[in-house]
């Protein structure tokens, strides 16, 4: 197959500047395998980005938690993708679900900022997922694939996504999704890519799983054969993040 194994830490809205420092302490004494194995990424508010860049390992990278979806200027309080370049922070999370609900950001929001981002040279983990009310009503997979066309319709390369599977149910509820549950949306989504954009990309797209994911459940999701890694909330605070990163050579089910 030969996806890489994909780790991110959402730090969310959290951390002090003595915090930040400890948690990248802890990250640059840890060991985990090479960049070769799987690509480690964390995510602090903006305004630690520049600061963690500066401390942490250089098989590590950043990434901001969101970005305008245009070119800057007169937007108070935003901040440009061609700031992110500027200060050469490689990623961005877009599409989040609490600035899907929270900020009522739409689909075609979210697909044109995804497009943007990527125009402008950063790459981009795009997160998708179902609430509660639509896993239980049937329609995860209308939901997840409704949301990743509102991107496809807006990418003309996915070499620089990573999409992230977020069910809002798992979201810091302590409710993970069972390995089955991940691997079936997983599945989905990639047959939709394979049907919708094609094999290549279909086959070589990382898809990661979000939603409560800890130091205890990671090994079991990771034998999924189509989960390529995770996007980590809470435990992206705490040591077992560490765990999560060394999950990456777990053997997959065939
Ligand atoms: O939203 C998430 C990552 O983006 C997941 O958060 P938790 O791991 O805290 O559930």
């Amino acid at each position: 197959m030969g996806r890489k194994f994909f780790v991110g830490g959402n730090w969310k809205c959290n951390g002090t500047t003595s915090e930040v420092k400890k948690i990248v302490t802890t990250l640059n004494e840890a060991e985990v395998p090479s960049e070769d194995v799987v690509d480690v990424v964390v995510s602090p508010p903006f305004v630690f980005l520049a600061y963690v860049k500066s401390l942490l390992r250089s098989d590590f990278h950043v990434a901001a938690q969101n970005c305008w979806v245009r070119r800057g200027g007169a937007l108070t309080g935003e901040i440009s993708a061609e700031m992110l370049v500027n200060l050469g922070i490689p990623w961005v999370i877009i599409g989040h679900s609490e600035r899907r609900q929270i900020l009522n950001e739409s689909n075609e929001f979210v697909g044109d900022k995804v497009g943007y981002a990527l125009s402008q040279g950063l790459k981009v983990i795009a997160c998708i997922g179902e609430t509660l009310e639509q896993r239980e009503s049937g329609s995860t997979v209308a939901v997840v694939a409704a949301q990743t066309k509102a991107i496809a319709d807006k990418v003309s390369s996915w070499e620089n996504i990573v999409l992230a599977y977020e069910p809002v149910w798992a979201i810091g509820t302590g409710k993970v999704a069972t390995p089955d549950q991940a691997q079936q949306v997983h599945f989905e989504l990639r047959k939709w890519l394979q049907v919708n954009v094609g094999a290549e990309v279909a086959a070589s797209t990382r898809i990661i799983y979000g939603g409560s994911v800890n130091g205890a459940n990671c090994k079991e999701l990771a034998t999924q054969p189509d989960v390529d890694g995770f996007l980590v909330g809470g435990a992206s605070l705490k040591p077992e993040f560490i765990d999560i990163i060394n999950s990456a050579t777990v053997k997959k089910d065939d």
